[in-house]
């Protein structure tokens, strides 16, 4: 079975058509600072390979659809509701089911929905302290996202630090576009750091992360704005953009602004990579220590300085670069040194693997 995997980041598009279950990959590609999804997904090359399904990285349908469901009314109603939630990474998933069905018509769509491999949560990580019917009757919690990416993570350390994976407590650092980290305790997520919308936790590009509900509250009475107003704002013109005055909010251009002197720019880097280095502490905790920390995704994967800014001071946790290893090299690899008493990875996301395989489990147990 060959299935398209289009990866509508935040800020960009990758794609793998991966012939189903033999995992070979028959095309791939990738796009950055997207803006125009439509546009880019009709950019999308198959070759001479035809196209059984498409499955999606979908980020969120609420309480009912935490798993992999084929693209049906109730499950696109839902992704509708739960734009309210997720409007960035909900309005281009919604624009997806649309370009491609009106491509592929007849071609079944399938939903990986991010929020699946958090479901392990423990209550106590999961819940607010909100009035019991936002919790019981509306699904007000932390559901957590980027889950392809940590449920990779799950699987990849293990398999490149060649120890079993139910010995193994990770802390993932996927740092992107969208960024967010998860506490993976021998194999299932324990906490992280997206909460009931991707708008929470770590900055994001152009999403602001943690932030005090009744900051929010005080502005929008303050000026007399609309919910419209302030869910445009928090956005589309905060996170990293909203720290940096830089309005894409890329990391190699607030990077290149704090080299040539931007004060703000450096501002932006310091408050990212501190919350890194905070929830690297708290996770550790949580988890009653550590075995490893892995940086993936495209600020992950790709910028040895938030990597080490982001790891500074961390030595009382048994947490130490190398600094050339971090500095130099491609690909998978160690960053740690040899005395570092827990491993620090760089590994490559492959969200579209994780996607491709919850897509046959759910087609072929369907057939
Ligand atoms: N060479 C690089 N150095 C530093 N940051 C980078 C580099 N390449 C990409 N990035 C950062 O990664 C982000 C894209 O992350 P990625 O995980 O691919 O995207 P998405 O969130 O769209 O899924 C960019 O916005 C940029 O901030
Ligand atoms: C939450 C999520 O999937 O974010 P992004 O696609 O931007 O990485
Ligand atoms: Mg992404």
């Amino acid at each position: 079975m060959h299935i398209l995997v289009p990866n509508l980041g935040s800020t960009s598009l990758k794609y793998q058509i991966l012939d189903m279950p033999g995992e070979h990959v028959l095309a791939s590609g990738r796009f950055e600072r997207v803006t125009d999804y439509r546009s880019a997904i009709g950019d999308i090359r198959s070759g001479d390979t035809t196209v059984d399904a498409v499955a999606f990285k979908s980020v969120h349908a609420g309480p009912h659809y935490r798993g992999t469901f084929v693209i049906d009314e109730g499950v696109e109603a839902a992704m509708r509701e739960f734009l309210l939630a997720a409007p960035v990474h909900n309005a281009i998933y919604l624009t997806a089911v649309e370009a491609f069905r009106e491509a592929m018509p007849g071609v079944p769509l399938v939903g990986a929905f991010e929020t699946e491999f958090h479901r392990t949560m423990p209550d106590f990580a999961r819940f607010y302290g909100v009035p019991a019917d936002w919790r019981t009757q509306f699904g007000i919690e932390r559901y957590g996202f980027h889950g392809a990416s940590h449920e990779f993570i799950s699987g990849r350390a293990p398999e490149f630090l060649g120890r079993p994976k139910d010995e193994l407590r990770t802390i993932s650092c996927h740092l992107g576009g969208s960024s967010s980290i998860c506490a993976i305790d021998r194999g299932v997520s324990v906490d992280t750091t997206m909460g009931f919308s991707p708008q929470s936790g770590l900055e994001n590009a152009t999403r602001h992360g943690d932030l005090d509900v009744f900051a929010v509250l005080y502005m929008m009475d303050r000026n007399n704005w609309s919910t419209e107003e302030v869910r445009g704002q928090l956005a589309r013109t905060s996170g990293l953009a909203g720290l940096s005055g830089i309005p894409c909010g890329d990391v190699r251009d607030i990077s290149a602004a704090a080299q040539a002197g931007s004060q703000d720019a450096q501002l932006a880097l310091d408050v990212f990579t501190y919350q890194v280095r905070k929830t690297i502490g708290a996770y550790t905790a949580a988890m009653g220590g550590v075995d490893a920390v892995v940086f993936t995704g495209g600020i992950g994967e790709n910028s040895p300085v938030l990597r080490r800014k982001s790891c500074e001071g961390l030595l009382h946790l048994g947490i130490e670069l190398d600094a050339e290893r971090n500095e130099k090299g491609q690909g998978d690899r160690l960053l740690s040194s040899d005395s570092s008493r827990v491993k620090v990875l760089a590994l490559a996301a492959n969200e579209e693997i994780v996607v491709a395989r919850r897509a046959y489990r759910a087609l072929t147990a369907s057939a």
